[in-house]
């Protein structure tokens, strides 16, 4: 519990006086939200359409304001050594400002508390003896069970005063985790917040090793920019994209409980969803779909039925007859295909270009015809047939299906791009018989999705998070980065944790594929999830997964349990279930991570031991605390305690044994307080001592 640090103060009970500034903010936020609920919009809405929007801003706004009740109202304090804004010099007295997740404000309009994302806000962590920005005082406040308890004070410009490591910060990162990610705005970090508050308009790139932060800073980001450029980001939208949809829900709620209800959130299959999938590839025919190589393979594809047009188009009006010969077609189709524009622009503007030649020959005749003859000769018989002849309509899903099936359209598609070898396990063994019968794979929706870009431009969104993206082809940075064209992103992942067999080699390459070859790449080594030892344990594995990576450190104070148990291979599973009742023991979640084919087996011991677990994802509570999570979903989560199964199986169940040794790196480092390793078969040669 969090001590009530000595301070100084003029009052005679300061902490009294800070809770009686925090029951005032309740009630102003109660007369807040009474205000939004007692709106008549009837008077200032015209129309039915209007009404709608706005009575739904108005629920939203009723909601964020109903959500923030119960939440501590504020965590922070700033006094100013001068106003805001003010010269140094000039000597204004300074203000004093309480920092929460919202704006709170009283009757008046003057702030009570202060949104963490206002300028004003900033120097609360970013504050230093070495630059203090003109505070103070910076105070944290500790609250237990909803009651303010507890403050610590910084006085930042007093020299006397030495640099202490702040004990609520301390036990906030030491706060045994249940239920779903939390928000961390009480204790961003100053490196965190530098990436936080970057511009919108720069893509940000963060490498960082497991439990730094990356997925709390990319959502607070999102919460950031929200704030500062929130017109423009309603506007444009903004995405979160996670690895799978247990990792969704696990950090569903923390932009929510930052006030942010709009943003969505999905996986990068759920973007391209534009097929149903019912088909897997193996790793290399995976590898080469998702090359980028295939973005050129594609193109040429979606353009071989182009042809130069070897007939005049005749175009009949009455009793006249105008003709564009076969140069003048020649000479509209090669200007188009020369152009920088998608292929259904090109496909749409033809028929226009073809009427115009028509026209113009019409004004040469003297007539003079308008618009409406224009659209009249475009619509004409005649010119849609020389369309449909020289630059044919692409339907993307039926051009990916005659790729993967028709051998020769791939070799002429792929002719000095894929070899041989490459061709053929592109190729379908079984090609279907038609679009509904086909067994689309995941990196085949990608393709798809490339072909559907080509044909007409995605819509780009004002900014996307995008998480883990160590694990992403080329192709799928493809598809992320042209929902990001016209605006930014922030990259967040770890190469150490890439485990697919096409995971980026470097940051520089990924962000190449994504469009932003500009972006900054800044790393984040302090961890705050994974306990020293267990840090150590498995950096151990980093010269042989991702030998350019320094080991992260751990700013946890409290040591964990670390144990490492061989069993003999017959009491495996009942030492699993038995270190599993141990560690419900503790508070906080228990997560069992075991391969993938373990999982069945685990299963079955746990539930004839009458232990009652959860899927990853699942929300863990007080009473359900268990979860058993196969290896291939563990990326991203954490549990207080983890027990974790046969590294050596874990390993075996990949592809190629980088992948193996990257997982089972992964499944290492998800623990808070504790982990517990048990083995039958040897461990890895990296981890025997
Ligand atoms: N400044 C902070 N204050 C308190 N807790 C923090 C802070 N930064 C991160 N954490 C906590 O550390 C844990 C790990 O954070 P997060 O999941 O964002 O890390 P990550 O880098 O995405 O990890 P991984 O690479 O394993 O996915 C979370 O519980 C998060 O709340």
């Amino acid at each position: 519990m969090p001590s009530h640090a000595p301070i100084q103060d003029h009052t005679p009970d300061p902490l009294q006086r800070e809770r009686d500034h925090l029951s005032s903010s309740r009630s102003a936020l109660r007369a807040m939200r009474e205000d939004v609920e007692a709106l008549d919009i009837r008077d200032v809405t015209g129309n039915w359409v209007n009404a709608r929007i706005l009575a739904g801003e108005i629920e939203v706004r009723i909601k964020a304001l109903a959500d923030l009740a119960h939440t501590p109202l504020f965590f922070g304090r700033l006094d100013y050594g001068h106003a805001p804004g003010v010269e140094l010099t000039e000597g204004a007295e300074g203000e004093s400002f309480y920092i929460g997740r919202r704006h709170v404000h009283d009757a008046e309009g003057d702030p009570m508390v202060v949104d963490w994302r206002a300028p004003v806000s900033q120097p609360f962590y970013r504050a230093s003896r070495v630059e203090p920005m003109d505070v103070r005082l910076r105070r944290r406040f500790g609250y237990t069970g909803g009651e303010l308890t507890a403050y610590e004070d910084e006085h930042l410009s007093d020299p006397a005063e030495s640099d202490t490591t702040s004990k609520l910060l301390q036990t906030e990162i030491e706060r045994p985790r249940v239920g779903p990610m939390r928000d961390i705005v009480a204790t961003i970090q100053p490196e965190q917040d530098e990436i936080v508050r970057a511009g919108v308009t720069g893509t940000v790139c963060v490498q960082g090793a497991p439990g730094t932060g990356k997925t709390a800073v990319g959502l607070h980001r999102v919460a950031y920019l929200l704030y500062a450029h929130r017109e423009r980001l309603a506007r444009t939208g903004t995405l979160v994209i996670g690895p799978n949809a247990s990792f969704l829900q696990y950090i569903e709620q923390v932009l929510p409980a930052l006030g942010e209800l709009q943003v969505k959130q999905a996986t990068v299959d759920d973007l391209v969803a534009h097929v149903p999938l019912s088909g897997t590839d193996s790793a290399e025919t995976a590898r080469v779909k998702g090359d980028a190589r295939m973005a050129e393979v594609l193109r040429r594809a979606v353009r071989s039925g182009i042809r130069m047009p070897t007939e005049p188009v005749m175009v009949i009006r009455g009793s006249r007859r105008w003709r564009v010969p076969a140069y003048e077609l020649e000479s509209i189709v090669s200007e188009l295909a020369d152009r920088d524009i998608r292929y259904g622009a090109a496909h749409d503007a033809l028929p226009q270009r073809i009427a115009h030649a028509v026209l113009v020959q019409m004004e040469r005749a003297g007539e003079a015809p308008d618009d409406r003859v224009q659209d009249a000769v475009a619509r004409n018989a005649a010119v849609k047939a020389a369309v449909k002849a020289c630059w044919p309509p692409v339907d993307p899903a039926k051009l990916v299906l005659r790729l993967l099936s028709d051998a020769e359209f791939l070799a002429a598609s792929a002719d000095g791009l894929l070899d041989a070898d490459e061709q053929k396990a592109v190729l379908w063994e079984k090609p279907p018989r038609g679009l509904a019968a086909a067994k689309w794979s995941a990196a085949d929706a990608v393709l798809i999705d490339e072909a559907r870009d080509l044909v007409q431009r995605t819509a780009s969104l004002g900014h996307v998070v995008l998480d883990e993206a160590q694990d992403l082809s080329p192709m799928q940075y493809r598809a992320v980065g042209r929902r990001c064209s016209t605006g930014s992103a922030t990259v967040l992942g770890d190469i150490a944790q890439g485990t697919t067999p096409w995971a980026t080699p470097s940051w520089s390459e990924a962000l190449r594929h994504l469009g932003k070859p500009d972006a900054r790449i800044e790393e984040l080594t302090r961890g705050f999830r994974v306990p020293r030892e267990v840090i150590s344990y498995a950096s151990r594995l980093l010269p042989e997964i991702a030998p350019d990576l320094a080991p992260a450190t751990s700013v946890r104070e409290a040591g964990g349990d670390f144990a490492v148990r061989s069993v003999a291979a017959a009491d495996l599973d009942a030492s699993v279930v038995a270190a599993c009742r141990d560690a419900l023991r503790h508070e906080g979640s228990i997560g069992l991570i075991a391969a993938d084919p373990r999982i069945e087996a685990l299963g079955d011991a746990l539930t004839e031991a009458g232990l009652r677990y959860l899927a990853p994802g699942a929300e863990t509570s007080a009473s359900a605390r268990l979860t058993l999570v196969p290896a291939s979903l563990a990326k991203g989560l954490e549990y207080d305690y983890v027990v974790l199964d046969e590294p050596a199986t874990i390993v075996a169940s990949e592809p190629d044994r980088r992948t193996g040794l990257r997982r089972l790196y992964v499944a290492l480092t998800r623990a808070v307080s504790g982990l517990f390793v048990l083995h039958a078969q040897p461990l890895p040669a990296a981890l025997v001592d």
